[in-house]
């Protein structure tokens, strides 16, 4: 079997022209979607995705505020900063790029947000509502790959689901949203015995390990759907994910690309979140 490639830039394209609508139609009630972004530090990958944010709101028609601090910026201003924010009514989503230097304390940051502006879904209260199934912003990455899904016609309900990688903004979070549509879910990670058992099982496999090419055919069932989150640079520094695609596709019944898979959703979601945001402020204010 070879694969069909699920194409997240045609996808995340498709949902933009939808939600560039809707900005459309909010602006001519008198309220223009705000994102502010706050990077620290000079990482250049985490400035070549907020800058991506920055083009796509305006691409979109949102205002998009960029807030750039030094690496050595104190825990205190950049708290100052986010609780500013928290009280400006032209901003309606606040995210901090992560990852973070290491004298800032991860969760003290993403706790400061505002859960009504958090539109990345990171705050204790946010994924607290996602796991009991209430009104919330969900996590960009992982909403992204359920849209994937949808928007292919890929059934959920019932369906083996094998998540690798536990991390708090991916692999945790996809698999409850997988739980939430009536999947059963299995979770792996670095200390599991014998992942080949577990995998083989998937359905639909997600793969968030963040290790270049991890997932081989050996671990994937004829005709599964693997869906692949990673972002590493092989020996030559080329892009690639956590499967190898060029095996894992001639078994696949789907499969995503990277680049053009799951990353373009990330952003797109992340407008949705924003645009979401500022109806809601609509109602509250
Ligand atoms: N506050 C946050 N920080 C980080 C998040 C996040 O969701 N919120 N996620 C990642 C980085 N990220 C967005 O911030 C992100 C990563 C990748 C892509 C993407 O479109 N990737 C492209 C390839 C890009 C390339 O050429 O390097 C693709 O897969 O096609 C978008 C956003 C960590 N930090």
């Amino acid at each position: 079997m070879t694969a069909q490639i699920i194409n997240g830039k045609e996808i995340a394209a498709k949902k933009k022209v939808e939600i560039a609508e809707h900005v459309a139609a909010l602006k001519s009630q008198g309220v223009t979607p705000g994102l502010a972004v706050i990077l620290v530090g000079n990482n250049h990958a985490s400035r070549t995705y907020v800058t991506s944010k920055e083009k796509t709101c305006k691409e979109l028609g949102m205002y998009s505020l960029l807030i750039e601090m030094p690496e050595e910026v104190s825990e205190q201003s950049l708290l100052a900063k986010i609780e500013e924010l928290n009280g400006d009514p032209a901003i309606h989503g606040i995210l901090v790029q992560l990852p973070l230097p290491k004298h800032i304390d991860e969760s003290k940051v993403i706790e400061t947000i505002s859960p009504l502006k958090d539109v990345d879904g990171f705050h204790p209260i946010n994924i607290g509502r996602m796991m009991t199934g209430q009104n919330a912003f969900l996590p960009c990455t992982p909403y992204g790959i359920m849209v994937l899904l949808e928007e292919t016609g890929i059934p959920i309900v019932g369906k083996n689901v094998v998540v690798v990688g536990r991390s708090n903004i991916v692999g945790k979070p996809v698999g409850q949203l997988f739980l939430n549509r009536h999947a059963t879910v299995t979770y792996c990670h670095s200390k599991t015995k014998d992942l080949k058992v577990h995998t083989k099982q998937a359905d639909i496999l997600v793969a968030a390990v963040g290790i270049p090419n991890f997932i081989k055919a050996e671990h994937v069932k004829d005709g599964a759907v693997v869906i692949d989150v990673g972002i590493n640079r092989n020996q030559d520094g080329k892009l690639c994910g956590d499967v190898a695609f060029d095996e894992v596709s001639e078994k696949a019944g789907y499969i995503t690309p990277v680049p053009k898979g799951v990353g373009p959703m990330t952003i797109t979601m992340l407008m949705y979140n924003t645009l979401k945001s500022a109806e809601e402020s609509l109602t509250r204010d």
